[in-house]
């Protein structure tokens, strides 16, 4: 099998030895196999992956993933779908579904020995997220890449659509989201889907959902009729609408998990600690001040709160690594962010929905749910994030007491399990002032404040489910106020149906996507803005002028901006208010001279005429060249400032005295017949040239000569001090210089020069002084255990959630 991701099919082994496993695979007894898969039994359950006919490929892609045994939704589904049924497949986050339908793929298609570019597409695979996509191409990769000779692609949008259109018509096998292969169906001319025998949805129940409902029915058209269907998820949906929307023959129901107690894995501990909307944030933040040992993954429901939690509790330096990922993100970023996640053991991650369902991401040990997901399944999805394949996770959500009865009975209803708890009150920290200061201070912040509160504050209101969501019972001025913000912005909101509404922000995701143009980190509404001035440089004052919806916060920027005119009372809602603002545009051209008496009183102009006029009155001001005219109270006060006086004063030339006492400008220009008296010019230059280089070379071997010497003599201190605190805390010093030694092994390995490596030896040793004095500081001051293992850190987590 030759994976590759869109655009480059080409089998990567050589041509010679392609050929030769071709043969070898020719060899294989394909009938015998579809003999041993005619005579399986479905019904029996099968323990090991060596039970079932599988070709010899597949085998060895498993054994050398080292998967042996089979999960319950494996066993029940695999013997199914081999046998060609279709398959509704149902079963708890975290259990194996993804090998579940691709060893059928890799089977049947091997089977049928539809291999190679004149085989056609055999098997589409659609998920919902470019990141769903990517991680089931890599399991398919892993399992399938030990032998098959399928060309697999992933076509996902975030390349040129012309480079997945090359790759596209030589694929066997393709994993897509839907918005993308459907543009290709539609616009890739040698785009072939007659071969198609194999048709998978993972995470179905979303993809059939009304985000993706047009998409999915204009692709099941280009489909052909007779196939394989297949749809996986661990809230599958039975709607007999959806099922025959693609046509679905007496599909098998394969759930494994129907008559389980509790619709979640039985290794996760789920909590909610009711939390007044106001009160998130600093509930979130005493949450990950106890937790920073953990891998956390922190649900909140925009984009725009992803980014103004991660962008705040970032600059109050939590003590944990964070990081955030949303749908607006760049695919590149995306893709760093969720292997960054996958590769951390301790992190937080800040994200909105598009992680929620299927990434597989390691050891999660929290998942946190700020915001209320719109409904159970999202929560069981959410929470699927952790305890995945028989491990351990623990998940709490933040419920508003509005949303508490509501979200309870919803969660009864799909048997998830889930017990209250508090916040113990001496764990609480109220970070309500510090934001409040940090948006004072910083009005990108407070900006990305006001966004994530309409953004949060319009999610509420297209909620679907009005049991839960009850806008009118929301404190959000108090919301307002706790994220840091100086009022609460007002907000506008359209009045289509909400559904519609949800409808067309999906739509629009994926038309984006499909272009290929990610919106930049920016996230907003004005993304089409943003690509037309991809090119210049926008400041955030553009952004804030190309914003929509200019209602939304108009109130607030007006007080932002009359507390800077404060003595002017000037209201900007007011027309004349803006007279006023255009008046300060032009002042330069209302500063006249100063009446009779002053310095430049004999100066006259017919400005200054215009302004005696009209009565306003002109100060001097020492230092300046030209008076200031007092048009506005903001300038009376510009002038009792000293500071701001300087402004308006001449800035002066600087001037050098030689040794005769005379003064000289620093750059003066050389009498011309004593410069050519020396020779020509381009030779003067060179000369010039050739001097300056020797001399920079002279001064570059005394300054490295001396940077050698003080990096040694910091070096040398550095060890005492070490030695030092070893002694008083009874360390071994062999130890650390073990360590010492280990790293600079590893430099040398990597090749750096010997200046590199006296530079790398620095950085280890102050990262491990960092940590240590920090571990030390913690010690001394709160007494507190080191933590070594999982059970040691839900015990420290958990000494912030009181049962
Ligand atoms: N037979 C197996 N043996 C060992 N590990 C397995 C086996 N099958 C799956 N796993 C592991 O279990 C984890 C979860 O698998 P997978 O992602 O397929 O779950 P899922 O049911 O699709 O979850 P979700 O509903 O969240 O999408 C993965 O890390 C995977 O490698």
């Amino acid at each position: 099998m030759a994976p590759q991701i869109t655009g480059r099919v080409k089998p990567t082994k050589p041509k010679k030895q392609v050929r030769g496993q071709k043969r070898k695979r020719d060899d294989v007894d394909v009938e015998k196999l579809q003999e041993a898969v005619d005579q399986l039994d479905t019904k029996a359950k099968y323990a090991s992956f060596n039970d079932l006919p599988l070709s010899e490929p597949t085998k060895a892609g498993l054994k050398s993933a080292a998967y042996s045994t089979l999960t319950d939704i494996q066993s029940k589904a695999i013997s199914l779908a081999l046998k060609g049924a279709d398959i509704l497949g149902a079963a708890k986050t975290g259990s194996g579904k993804t090998l579940a339908f691709l060893i059928p793929v890799l089977e049947n298609l091997y089977r049928a020995q539809c291999i190679g570019p004149d085989a056609g597409l055999g098997a589409m695979i659609i998920t919902p997220t470019r990141e769903l996509a990517i991680q089931i191409f890599e399991v398919m990769r892993k399992v399938g890449g030990k032998g098959h000779l399928f060309a697999a692609g992933l076509v996902i949008g975030g390349k040129s659509l012309r480079e997945e259109q090359d790759a596209l018509t030589r694929m066997n096998i393709v994993v897509c989201t839907p918005g993308r292969i459907l543009q290709h169906l539609s616009q890739t001319a040698l785009f072939n889907v007659d071969n198609l025998r194999m048709l998978v949805l993972d995470e179905a129940d979303r993809i059939l959902d009304m985000g993706f409902q047009r998409d999915v029915d204009a692709i099941v058209d280009y489909l052909p009729r007779e196939r394989q269907t297949m749809l996986f998820s661990a809230t599958q949906t039975k709607r007999v609408s959806d099922l025959a929307r693609l046509s679905l023959n007496e599909p098998e129901y394969v759930s494994v998990h129907e008559a389980a107690q509790s619709a979640t894995p039985k290794t996760l501990q789920q909590n909610y600690v009711i939390t007044p909307l106001p009160e998130k944030l600093d509930a979130l933040w005493s949450f990950i001040q106890s937790a920073k040992k953990s891998k956390i993954l922190v649900f909140l429901s925009s984009g725009k709160q992803v980014r103004f939690v991660y962008e705040a509790f970032r600059q109050m330096q939590p003590g944990i690594p964070l990081i955030h990922l949303h749908g607006r993100q760049k695919q590149t970023a995306r893709l760093e962010i969720t292997q960054k996640f996958s590769s951390a053991q301790h992190s937080c991650l800040f994200a909105t929905d598009v992680v929620a369902r299927g990434l597989d991401f390691p050891a999660v040990d929290w998942v946190v749910q700020v915001d209320c997901p719109e409904d159970a399944d999202t929560y069981i999805h959410r929470v699927g994030r952790t305890a995945r394949y028989e491990r351990d996770g623990r998940a709490v959500i933040f419920l508003d007491p509005s949303e508490e009865e509501g979200m309870l009975t919803r969660l009864e209803q799909k048997k998830v399990p889930i017990e209250k708890i508090n916040i113990r009150t001496n764990k609480k920290q109220s970070i309500k002032d510090q934001l409040q200061n940090m948006c004072f201070q910083d009005p990108q912040l407070k900006y990305l404040g006001q966004k994530a509160f309409a953004s949060y504050v319009r999610s509420l209101h297209i909620q679907k489910d009005k049991e839960i969501f009850k806008l009118e019972k929301y404190p959000l001025e108090e919301f307002a106020a706790s994220l840091g913000l100086p009022g609460a912005p007002r907000i506008k909101f359209l009045k289509a149906d909400p559904e519609e509404i949800k409808r067309r922000k999906n739509a629009s995701r994926q038309a984006a996507v499909s272009e290929s143009e990610e919106e930049d980190d920016d996230g907003d509404e004005d993304g089409g803005k943003a690509k037309n001035k991809k090119n210049g440089v926008r400041t955030k004052y553009d952004r804030m002028f190309e914003r929509k919806n200019q209602d939304i916060l108009a109130d607030h920027y007006a007080k932002m901006v009359r507390d800077d005119d404060d003595k002017d009372n000037v209201d900007l809602n007011r027309l004349d208010g803006e007279q006023e603002a255009d008046d300060d545009l032009f002042d330069i051209k209302r500063r006249i001279p100063a009446e009779e008496g002053a310095p430049n009183s004999d100066i006259s102009t017919k400005d200054a005429a215009d302004a005696r006029a009209a009565g306003l009155k002109a100060v001097a001001i020492p230092g300046a060249k030209d008076p200031v005219i007092l048009d506005s109270k903001r300038r009376e006060k510009l002038l009792k400032s000293k500071k701001k006086l300087l402004k308006l004063k001449d800035k002066g030339s600087k001037i050098i005295y030689d040794d005769d006492g005379n003064a000289h400008e620093i750059y003066e220009l050389e009498d011309e017949a004593d410069f050519r008296a020396r020779g020509e010019a381009e030779a003067q230059r060179k000369k010039f040239l050739e001097e300056e280089a020797e001399r920079v070379k002279m001064a570059d071997v005394s300054d490295k000569a001396l940077a050698k010497e003080k990096r040694k003599a910091k070096r040398e201190k550095r060890k005492e001090k070490e030695r030092a605190d070893a002694e008083e805390d009874g360390v071994q010093l062999e130890a650390d210089e073990d360590g010492f030694e280990n790293f600079k092994r590893d430099a040398a390995g990597l090749g750096y020069s010997d200046e590199e490596e006296s530079e790398v030896e620095e950085k280890p040793a102050k990262k491990q002084k960092k940590w240590f004095q920090e571990e030390g500081k913690r010690k001394d001051l709160h007494k507190e255990k080191e933590i070594e293992t999982l059970g040691d850190l839900e015990a420290e987590a958990a000494k912030l959630l009181g049962s």
